[in-house]
């Protein structure tokens, strides 16, 4: 079992991850999920060792990773797949992992079948692909057949195929018993994957859950209506009799309406009386991804936002109309159902960054725009409470001790290397 308590990490004046605590049990999945920058793998770092915590504990099966008699064996880790000595073959480079370990050589060609590289293992890596690093990176990790595996962002440059094959493998070493903690920032890909669910935000801990919990508190109902086409004044209309009888719309990109807080007989009652024509009343559930990306809008660090391509467009023909918007796009939730209680968020995320990436509308390329901010005073019932006194997130500290020696020191062969320097 891998333990966190009131982990904290400082770079400086910048805090990745704050007051932590969870555990990652052995027999299941546990994902390990945020936006860009939010902690994962300074967190994963702590865990392996590779960065001192600034305060708090991380341990496994009971002790710090530099402690653990005969780790290797014990914990297996894909933390960067490229950090590996590019000129070696991947077979070399999984033969001086295994000398270094006390691992038998034959060990070697077992892992290369299980990741399929058996084929190109004489093969210099720095000609890899990025999925064919990420299976060497795997096959690492999986080297000393560990009872503990950390793998941060696995799929990454995976094909479909092998986008499979890591979920299966995740499943399958954990129905073994052991423990598989895999960090992530898809939700969808973690639905499938994982049976638990570590949510963080700004270092901080969002949610600690079943991913079936997760579902059943994330997932809301709501009603999709839909009036006819041609008469835009009827969709009018309907919205706010619906939003006066206390139901809760927002547009959808096709133009129908996206309706919560009220049952769908009733949707159909206040059309009839509305004397509104319907084209469509139909039951949804917003799907687990929608949940995830409400409950980190408050602290997503980094925004796309639209191209202006300032003096680069072209003036439009004579007579020529501009295109027309997205209804909805740009609003707050346009891509998300409110939450299910009426009253109010039921995350307390962080307010979204002004600063120099902006909290800017939604892009015309991805991430949604910034959401209005969450009710103040609505309790978030997943975040780790803030200890008495203090912000959310600490205020500028002197910097902290100094790393682990192997979170600077370069050492290409070792699969637990931490990220490039950011
Ligand atoms: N060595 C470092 N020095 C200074 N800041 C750092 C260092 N390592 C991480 N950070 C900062 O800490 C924050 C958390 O980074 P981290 O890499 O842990 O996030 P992440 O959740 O893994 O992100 P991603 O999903 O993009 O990989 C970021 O703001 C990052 O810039």
């Amino acid at each position: 079992m891998i333990e966190a308590v009131g982990l904290t990490k400082r770079y400086g004046d910048k805090t990745a991850v704050y007051n932590l605590s969870f555990q990652v049990r052995p027999g299941s999945v546990t994902g390990f999920l945020g936006p860009n920058g939010s902690g994962k793998s300074t967190t994963m770092r702590m865990i392996l060792g590779l960065d001192n915590p600034t305060s708090g504990t991380v341990t496994i099966g009971g002790y710090p990773y530099r402690k653990l008699p005969n780790a290797p064996r014990q914990v297996g880790a894909l933390l960067d797949a490229k950090a590996v000595h590019g000129g070696r073959a991947a077979r070399s480079h999984l033969l001086s992992l295994a000398q270094l370990s006390g691992i038998p050589a034959r060990r070697v060609d077992e892992v290369l079948r299980v990741v399929g590289l058996q084929d190109v293992a004489k093969k210099r890596s720095k000609g890899f692909s990025l999925g064919m690093g990420q299976r060497l990176g795997i096959a690492a990790a999986l080297l000393g057949d560990p009872q503990v595996l950390l793998f941060d962002e696995p799929v990454n440059g995976l094909d479909p195929e092998g986008i499979l094959w890591v979920r299966n493998l995740m499943k399958a070493l954990a129905a073994e018993g052991r423990t598989v903690f895999v960090s992530s920032h898809l939700m969808s890909e973690m639905a499938l994957t994982a049976d638990h669910l570590i949510v963080i935000g700004r270092g901080q801990l969002l949610a600690d859950m079943s991913v079936t919990d997760f579902i059943s508190a994330n997932s809301a109902d709501f009603a999709r209506v839909r009036t006819p086409d041609s008469e835009p004044q009827l969709r009018e209309k309907l919205s706010s009799a619906l939003t006066e009888a206390g139901g809760h719309v927002l547009p959808e990109q096709d133009g129908a309406l996206r309706v919560t807080g009220l049952p769908l007989p009733r949707i159909s009652d206040l059309a009839h009386e509305a004397d509104v024509r319907l084209w469509e009343l139909s039951p949804h559930q917003a799907s687990l991804e929608e949940a995830y990306m409400r409950m980190t809008q408050g602290a997503v660090d980094y925004r796309s936002t639209i191209d202006q391509k300032a003096g680069l467009q072209q003036p439009l023909p004579p007579g020529a109309q501009p295109p027309m918007p997205v209804p909805g796009q740009g609003q707050p939730g346009w891509y998300a159902p409110p939450p299910p209680q009426q009253a109010g968020q039921p995350f307390t995320a962080p307010t979204p960054p002004s600063g120099p990436y902006g909290g800017a509308p939604a892009g015309a390329y991805g991430a949604p725009g910034a959401p209005g901010a969450p009710s103040a005073g609505a309790p978030n019932p997943y975040a780790a409470p803030a200890p008495q006194g203090q912000p959310p997130v600490a205020p500028a500290q002197p910097p902290a001790a100094a790393p682990a020696p192997a979170a600077s020191a370069p050492a290409p062969a070792d699969p637990t290397q931490p990220k490039d320097a950011r």
